[in-house]
Formats: structure tokens, sequence, C-alpha cells
């Protein structure tokens, strides 16, 4: 069958949403992690009780916490967070055969680094086909099966309507592209994007204000994009746009829950309480590659102003809003 077993590489919310919609697209499935109790207990009750409570795990799926049980893998769905991706990626090598597509989900920049994820898998694994799957799609809803589109690119577009149409299903559409620099950078920079639109609405200063941030950082991706080899245009796809509507517009996403809270005065190192925002993360690389290619990112400088306690949010609301008044570009 095409591209059976799929290998899912991280048993959180999303690694576990995913292997239930490739099953249901009618893949073979193998989910790893990293802690064999937590295998044991999933195989046991079905269902992953710690990160995707009340949904079934697909019947036939199989879970493991044995990397050599992926080896026959003919398809790699990398979905741990984005600062362990390396670590992952690097225990994965020997285990995974020449030529198989890896198609990181994880959405972030490799902080020291300045990396994207298919860099790095690009990097510790040479002999993989790197891919990237991003858009919005919050876990939950994509396990309980509604209606939800991605994208997935690669460098090689026919490989990745090749594995878009694997994993598709009516209730998860996955469409392809050839640009996994624009698709992946449109995945990170919106999560730091999405903790300015909490912050926002933690201060309470309106729903104009939080358009405003979307229109503007959706300027500043796109002009992120063009200057790290990312196409505008796929900025304005699902990756990017489509990705900014859904995080910068709920508190269902964890990174806005995160600004929700560090705009209602909780302390940055307690705001995320206890669960991944990976824009928390990212912020700083994404601010100094902007930097470096002269990138103008004021919403996102002023994130990570605040998360390295550079300024407070009152300041950091201060100097978006004493910027000179200037032409829209
Ligand atoms: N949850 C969601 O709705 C979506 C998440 N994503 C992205 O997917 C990635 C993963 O997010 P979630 O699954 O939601 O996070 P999560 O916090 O639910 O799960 C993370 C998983 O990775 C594992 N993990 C952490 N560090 C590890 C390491 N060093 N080695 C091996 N495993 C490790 C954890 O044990 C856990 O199973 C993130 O980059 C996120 O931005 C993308 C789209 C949707
Ligand atoms: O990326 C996501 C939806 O597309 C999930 O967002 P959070 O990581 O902010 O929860």
């Amino acid at each position: 069958m095409a591209r059976d077993p799929v290998a899912v590489v991280g048993a959180g919310a999303w690694g576990t949403a995913l292997a239930n919609a490739a099953a249901l697209a009618g893949r073979k499935v193998v989910l790893w992690t990293r802690d064999p109790e937590h295998a044991r207990l999933l195989s046991e009750t079905r269902t992953n009780a710690r990160f995707l409570p009340g949904v079934p795990l697909a019947p036939g799926m199989t879970v493991t916490a044995a990397l050599g049980d992926l080896a026959a893998a003919r398809l790699v769905l990398l979905v741990v967070p984005a600062q362990a991706v390396r670590e992952v990626a690097a225990a994965l090598t020997p285990v995974i055969a020449p030529g198989t597509p890896v198609v990181v989900c994880a959405k972030g920049i490799e902080r020291g680094s300045g990396r994207f994820m298919t860099e790095v898998v690009a990097e510790v694994m040479p002999a993989a086909l790197p891919a990237v799957l991003s858009g919005p799609s919050f876990a939950g809803d994509v396990a309980r099966g509604l209606p939800t589109a991605v994208v997935l690119a690669a460098a090689d577009e026919a490989l990745a309507a090749e594995l878009a149409a694997a994993l598709s299903s009516p209730t998860f559409r996955i469409y392809h592209g050839g640009d996994p620099r624009g698709v992946e950078i449109g995945g990170a920079a919106k999560n730091v994007l999405a903790i300015a639109c909490g912050i926002v609405m933690g201060r309470r200063l309106g729903e104009s204000a939080r358009a405003a941030l979307v229109a503007r950082g959706f300027a500043e991706l796109t002009r992120f994009a063009r200057a790290w080899g990312g196409r505008p245009e796929t900025l304005m796809g699902l990756s990017g746009l489509g990705d900014l509507v859904l995080t910068c517009g709920s508190p269902k996403s964890r990174n806005f829950a995160f600004g929700d809270a560090l705009g209602r005065g909780v302390p940055a190192a307690e705001a995320a309480g206890g669960r991944l925002a990976e824009g928390a993360l990212t912020a700083a690389a994404l601010v100094a590659m902007a930097r470096a290619r002269g990138v103008e990112m004021p919403v996102a400088e002023a994130v990570d102003a605040v998360l390295s306690g550079a300024l407070t949010v009152g300041e950091a609301i201060d100097s978006l809003l004493h910027r000179p008044i200037r032409a829209e570009a």
C-alpha cells in the first residue's frame, strides 16, 4: 500500500491526532513515544489521556517506545516539539531507510542555530527526503474528525502531492506545495504573533487592536519569508494567513493563551501553565534572523522583548503605539 507503514514520531496531542488521521486515510500506522510507560498505557487503554483525552486511538494502530520498531517505515511524520527535532532525528537516522520522506510537523525555529526544521532534518538525516506539514489545525479538531485543511510541502512537489494523497481523508484535506521554506516560516512565525494577540486580549485592548496585529503581523511574516527564501504567496495560504486567523483568534491556542496570561500580568515563567508554547521558544531566533537580514518585525520584536524581560508588557505596547506613522507596506 501507499507508503505503509507510516511512523508517527511523538505521541503528544498533535502526533496522536495525526496518527488517527493517517489511519482514517487508510494507512497502517505505528505511533512512537519516548516513554515506555506511556506506550504501555496507550496500548492498553487505546487512548492518550495525558495529551489528547477523550479520543480513542484508531483500531489497528500500534504504539511503541522502541525506535527499532520503526525500521519498516516508508513515511515518517516527525511530531515532537521543534527544539527536540534535532535530537529525535539523530536517533532515527540509523533506523530509517535511505530515501524515506520525513515530514516535519513541528512549528518552530531551532534556538541557537537559527535553523528551520527541514534544514535540521537535512543536516541530521542526509539520506531522508525532508518535507513539512503545517496549517490551521487544532489537534482536538482533527482528532474529532472536524473538517480541517493543511498543506504539505517538499522541494519535490510531486512527492508532496503523493504524500498529501496518502494522508488525506474527506475531513482532513491536505493540499500540497513546492515551497517548504515558506510553509515552515508560516508555522513558526504565527506562533510568535499569536502570543502578541493573546497579550492584547489579556490586556483588554479590544478586538480592533487584535485585528490590527493580525494584519501587521501578516505583513511581518511575509517580509521575513521573502528575506529567508520563502515565496510570499505561500504565506497567503493555509500556513501563514490561515494559521494566523486560527491561532490569533482562539483561546484554544496554547500560544494565544500564553500571551493572554502575560497580558493579565502572569509572569512569563508561569504563563504557559506547563503546556507547550512554541512561540515563546522561537521568538528570539525569529527576531535575530530578521535583524540579520534587515527585516522589520516590530510585533515579534515586542514579544521577544517581553519574554527576555527587556520590556514590560506596558512598555512593549507603548513601543508599538509610538512608532512613526508611515505608509502601509
Ligand atoms: N497541538 C496542536 O494542535 C498542534 C501542534 N502542532 C505542533 O506540533 C508540535 C508538537 O506539539 P504537540 O503534540 O501539540 O505537543 P504536546 O506537548 O502535546 O506533545 C509533545 C510530545 O513530544 C514529546 N517530547 C518532548 N520532548 C521530546 C524529546 N526530546 N524527545 C522525544 N519526545 C519528546 C512529549 O513527550 C510529547 O509526547 C509542536 O511544534 C506544535 O507547534 C502543530 C499543529 C497543531
Ligand atoms: O498550530 C496550532 C494550530 O494550527 C496549534 O496552536 P498552539 O500550539 O498555539 O496550540
